[in-house]
């Protein structure tokens, strides 16, 4: 079997390869060149990203066999998400994996832009021994103003408070108390322009925070303030802030982040107030190592067809590991369920008893409603684009928890009516340390054998001597039969299940003919084959 391929698009931490282990066959693009990432992704499976790859609907739909877009950093403005979930492709970030770098690349700046360090550098090394020049203010006493809270603010503000700076924060989207428990005085943004020395900004590139720090913002600011920016370009307008330098009312800025990048021509570049930096803020080795590690991580798991708890495009928070063989099992139920209805319910119902039913199950849901669509949705069904399927189909489900499961520890039900009237049900379980999966209820009737790929399954009249008129059948059809299970309690319709445990799954006509000589009303196998 060909390996599946993960294009790495940017530079990326040697221990992203690593981990991603030997499954993988690597292949290389530069992300930043179009015309090189369109032609390499119609042949990826994932796509390994930073800032500077543009995956747009355009580069997404190139990637026709695409199933994970992995950005090895926070950010995800340069993915866009929304067309990747239509496209049922899962992003996964590494949200924690740069913010101590980040965090840390703007005290440099900070302090850069109050002791004028990388000018002084330059000039000595130009020969000029100027000390008088480059005077600069002490952080000691002075007011930072932080523009957003969140992680790397947070981490920023706690650096600060050992500089002995007083701080003050602007962030109307976090828990009352956080600011506080910081050191911080929440305020207004008007208070804060007004009041800082420093401002040093730490939000998200969004419709409402670009351009914050524009023309009306730095008119309000408190003269001679120095301004931060390592969030995102845009956030400060250049062209203001250039203007704002130029007039003295804004002393000095350090920046990390451009509008365009990579960027390399700015009029800020000209002034001697200005510290830049290429957008370094997660360009340290412990940073590139954690976000290509745990970018690694998820893409591994989804390529398996896992579920990962990170992804950006499946919202449902933390799925305990204990959880995840339920999930597998679900799956592969609701596979059978198709396969047994041959048609999809209006509505499902899943019903979770015993031990797991005290964990969220959310997640076991889904993996329910992506086994029922992947037999009969062209195209892939994952996490990520199985609600939208489900609904375009009309398919809604319930979730039903707390049901007693008295014969097993735990128990999965999934049973619904077709559009003819016929009620379809399949329930399986878990069993020994190493969780087998095995069916307990197929339409009503208790069989009790394990979920292997190789099931057959006949409804056939309840006459002496079925055992042997099916095994002989089966055998006829060409297949292995490793062995075979009459449940006759349960169904209502005179019928009795045979339930065939194979070597190998039998092709369609095989089963069609196997279930002929039986003189079955029908026979089907694990999974409906396309
Ligand atoms: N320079 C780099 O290399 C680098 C590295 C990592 C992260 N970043 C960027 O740093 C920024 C912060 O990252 P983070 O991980 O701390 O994000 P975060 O989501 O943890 O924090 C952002 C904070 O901004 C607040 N916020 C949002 N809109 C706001 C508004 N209109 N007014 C005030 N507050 C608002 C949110 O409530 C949140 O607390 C992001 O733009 C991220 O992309 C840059
Ligand atoms: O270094 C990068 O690629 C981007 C770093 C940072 O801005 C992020 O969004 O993670």
């Amino acid at each position: 079997m060909d390996k599946a391929v993960v294009l790495i698009a940017e530079e990326l931490s040697p221990a992203t390869v690593d981990a991603l282990g030997p499954e993988f066959e690597i292949r290389y693009c530069t992300g930043a060149d179009r015309a090189s990432l369109l032609a390499a992704l119609p042949g990826a499976d994932a796509v390994l990203v930073r800032s500077a790859t543009r995956m747009d609907a355009e580069a997404i739909a190139a990637g026709t066999r695409l199933k994970v877009i992995g950005r090895a950093g926070v950010g995800l403005d340069n993915v866009d998400v929304p067309a990747a979930s239509r496209a049922g492709v899962m992003v996964v970030n590494a949200p924690t994996s740069n913010v101590v770098s980040a965090a840390e690349l703007t005290v440099g700046l900070l302090l850069a832009v109050a002791r004028n360090i990388p000018q002084a550098d330059a000039a000595l090394k130009g020969g000029q021994w100027q000390r008088g020049r480059f005077t600069g203010v002490e952080l000691s006493g002075r007011t930072l103003g932080i523009l957003g809270l969140g992680r790397i603010g947070s981490l920023v503000a706690r650096r600060m408070a050992a500089f002995g700076m007083r701080l003050l924060a602007h962030d109307p989207y976090v828990p009352a108390g956080h600011a506080e428990r910081l050191g911080a005085r929440v305020v207004g943004l008007d208070e804060l322009l007004e009041s800082s020395d420093f401002l040093t900004v730490h939000l998200p590139r969004t419709p409402e925070t670009t351009g914050i720090l524009g023309f009306d913002a730095l008119q309000r600011v408190k003269p001679g303030v120095r301004i931060v920016n390592a969030a995102r370009g845009g956030i400060v307008d250049e062209a203001e802030l250039y203007a704002a330098l130029k007039e003295g009312r804004v002393a000095a800025a350090g920046i990390d982040v451009f509008a365009t990048e990579p960027c390399t021509d700015s009029p800020l570049f000209e002034l001697d107030n200005v510290v830049v930096t290429p957008h370094l803020g997660a360009g340290t080795a412990e940073a590139q190592e954690r976000a290509g590690v745990a970018v690694a991580r998820s893409v591994r798991e989804a390529l398996a067809g896992r579920f990962v708890p990170e992804a950006c495009n499946v919202r449902l928070g933390e799925v305990d590991a204990e959880l995840d063989p339920w999930l597998a099992l679900a799956e592969r139920l609701g596979g059978l369920f198709t396969a047994t209805a041959g048609a999809l319910p209006g509505r499902l119902r899943v019903t979770v008893g015993g031990e797991i039913a005290r964990h969220e199950l959310a997640a076991l849901e889904l993996a329910t409603v992506k086994g029922i669509l992947a037999p009969v949705v062209e195209g892939g069904v994952t996490y990520v684009n199985a609600p939208l399927l489900a609904q375009e189909r009309g398919l809604d489900t319930e979730l039903v928890t707390g049901a007693e499961s008295t014969a097993h520890r735990s128990l999965v039900r999934i049973e619904g009516t077709l559009p003819g009237g016929e009620h379809v049900s399949v329930s399986g379980t878990l069993t020994g340390h190493r969780g087998g999966e095995r069916l307990v209820e197929l339409l009503g009737h208790d069989v009790d054998v394990p979920l292997g790929d190789g099931l057959a399954f006949f409804l056939a009249p309840d006459e002496s001597g079925l055992i042997a008129g099916a095994g002989e059948a089966l055998a006829r059809a060409g297949a292995a039969v490793e062995s075979l299970r009459l449940a006759r309690t349960g169904g209502d319709d005179g019928t009795v299940l045979v339930a065939a445990a194979l070597a190998a799954p039998l092709e369609p006509a095989a089963l069609d003919d196997a279930a002929v000589r039986m003189g079955a009303v029908r026979g089907w196998g694990l999974e409906r084959r396309r």
